[in-house]
């Protein structure tokens, strides 16, 4: 269910966020928090801006001005707190690794993932003799079980048959108990059932939205019968 901002338990907050390139605003003024035990799910059309917004959260780039805490401390580098880690929307695990030495390299110890047969039946395989929306799906699962508090995860739903976005929905939600979850893709009704706060991102600006209507005034979807 969607809710209004929770201020307690206050894990990130992004205040005045701005980032332009070639004339043009991509990101401007964005204020955004995420509290221990939330899931917040941002939403927008292709080229708004949210890969954007999580590479400048996690400092791969540059933004023109942010002010951003990560647990009442400031940061300019997300990759610096310790307490961020980031899905990006590209593949990021070296494919001569084996799904073991994965989970080994992020120090999962979480028995929700060790014990699943899924990872039992691959953790002598190499990432490269899989096909690559189950490279998609184990980079998903290591993110989503890391010890940082917060979690950034881009398109995590993209490239997985059903069932495993389900999967993927059922572990964010057996560790949001212990982080705080930005998440944005495009498969939107995932991503509203997940979120306990839903935003829209839109002409550079970022709207909190309530339910699917104020997507379609927002422009996000086209009006629902
Ligand atoms: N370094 C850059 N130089 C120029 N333009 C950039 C740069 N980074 C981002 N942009 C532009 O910013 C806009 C937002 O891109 P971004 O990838 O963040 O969108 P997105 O919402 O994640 O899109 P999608 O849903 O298609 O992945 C695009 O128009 C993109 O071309």
């Amino acid at each position: 269910m969607l809710e209004s901002e929770n201020l307690s338990n206050e894990l990130l907050y992004i205040d005045s966020l701005s980032f332009s390139r070639g004339g043009g605003s991509i990101l401007s003024g964005l204020y955004l928090t995420c509290a221990q035990h939330e899931v917040v799910g941002i939403l927008g059309r292709n080229g708004s801006g949210k890969s954007t917004l999580m590479n400048v959260i996690f400092g791969r780039i540059k933004a023109d001005f942010a002010f951003m805490r990560c647990k009442g401390i400031k940061f300019e580098k997300g990759y610096q707190t310790g307490e961020i880690t980031y899905l990006p929307q590209e593949g990021f695990l070296p494919r001569n690794l084996l799904l073991s030495e994965a989970l080994q390299f992020f120090q999962i110890d979480d028995v929700n993932l060790l014990e699943l047969p899924l990872i039992q039946e691959n953790l002598n395989r190499r990432l490269s003799s899989l096909s690559l929306g189950m490279i998609r799906l184990f980079e998903t699962l290591l993110i989503i079980y890391t010890k940082e508090s917060i979690t950034l995860l881009d398109e995590p739903f993209v490239g997985l048959s059903p069932i495993y976005i389900e999967l993927i929905k059922e572990h964010i939600k057996l560790v949001k108990h212990r982080k705080g979850i930005l998440i944005s893709d495009h498969y939107f009704r995932q991503v509203m059932d997940l979120s306990d706060r839903l935003y829209l991102l839109k002409d550079s600006h970022l709207t909190q939205v309530l339910n699917e209507d104020e997507l379609v005034f927002g422009g996000y979807l086209n009006q629902i019968d």
